[in-house]
């Protein structure tokens, strides 16, 4: 389990990640979505000990990463510049990973072989594309057989065929009971890749819980429904609390009660249905409202209460967004 307190860290006068607390848990797939520069490489690498925060914690498994007497057996990282040697084969890399852990020869034929990397295994990894070296980036961090994984975009520039195979694979280690931590901006991937989400905006905590209730938490569930007499029974939905829209075409997006209610309503009043829809947001439409939530809090004076609940806070101010890196 990884578990963050009030995270925060500060590169001079930037604030890259701002009092983020959340929970993995094991067993589960966590997808970690955010925009650009919104702080999640940053929260990653504090997470396997490569930055300190500048004040909260951040724990694995119930203690601080550095303090782990075998870091590749608790926790495979796959985080973004993987330092690699070009001239080196991808056998030979992961072949000396594993002496400065202890583990033998065997693992590495073993993670070669789950990481489709057999074939190229004695090629040297300057040559290899993009997807290959993420493939190598995976075996690296699945080599000590870890409890916890941290894979930072493990998808990128992965073909399909590639998405496929890390979507089933993160999905294999959290049945094993793991703990997976893995960083994206792809919506519709998360959405079928992960239980769980930690949504970050501009260095903080937007959403998180599980991918039904984050999405749902948006905008959430509404019922598109058409009648011959809908304003009749929209004025009758809104004198019973449901939240109306009322579209061009005439359809009514109905909040609040489910299709069930309404139809029931209509039904109790004599008016006839042609279409009772009931309707979800996709992840991406979460994903946008969450994160535009965040700007908007950014950049207005007074921030207004989040619409949420404890969901969405407002963020830091004044910070300058995607500048370069010091
Ligand atoms: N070493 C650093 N020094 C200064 N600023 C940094 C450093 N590392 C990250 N930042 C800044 O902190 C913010 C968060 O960056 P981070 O890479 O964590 O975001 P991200 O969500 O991983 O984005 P991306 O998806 O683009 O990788 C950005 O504004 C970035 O420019």
């Amino acid at each position: 389990m990884i578990v963050a307190e009030h995270l925060t860290k500060r590169y001079g006068g930037r604030t890259a990640v701002d009092d983020v607390s959340f929970t993995v848990e094991p067993g589960r797939v966590t997808g970690f979505l955010g925009p650009n520069g919104a702080g999640k490489s940053t929260t990653m690498r504090m997470v396997v000990g490569l930055d300190r925060p500048t004040s909260g914690r951040v724990t694995v498994d119930g203690r601080a990463y550095a303090d782990s007497p075998a870091p590749l057996q608790e926790v495979g990282a796959l985080l973004e510049a993987r330092a690699v040697h070009p001239g080196r084969s991808a056998r030979s890399h992961l072949r000396a990973l594993a002496a400065t852990h202890g583990i033998g020869d065997a693992r590495v034929d073993e993670v070669v072989a789950m990481t489709g990397l057999s074939a190229v295994a004695r090629r040297r990894v300057g040559g290899f594309s993009l997807g290959m070296g993420q493939r190598l980036g995976i075996a690296a961090a699945l080599l000590g057989d870890p409890r916890v994984l941290v894979l930072d975009e493990p998808v990128n520039g992965l073909d399909p065929e590639g998405v496929r195979w890390v979507r089933q694979t993160v999905r294999h280690l959290a049945d094993e009971g793991r703990t997976v931590f893995i960083s994206s901006h792809l919506m519709s991937e998360m959405a079928i890749t992960a239980d769980d989400l930690v949504v970050i905006g501009r260095g903080r905590v937007v959403a998180q819980g599980p991918v039904r209730d984050v999405v749902g938490g948006v905008g959430g569930a509404s019922v598109l429904v058409r009648s011959p007499r809908a304003g009749e029974l929209g004025s009758l939905l809104e004198r019973s609390g449901a939240r109306l829209e009322r579209r061009d075409d005439g359809a009514l997006v109905v909040r609040g009660p489910d299709a069930a209610a309404v139809g029931d309503l209509a039904a109790g009043a004599g008016i006839a249905v042609h279409e009772l829809t009931p309707q979800q947001s996709s992840l991406e439409d979460a994903f946008m409202t969450l994160t535009a939530d965040a700007v908007e809090y950014a950049t207005s004076p007074s921030p207004p209460a989040g619409p949420h609940g404890s969901g969405p806070r407002p963020a830091g101010p004044g910070r300058p967004d995607e500048e370069a890196r010091a």
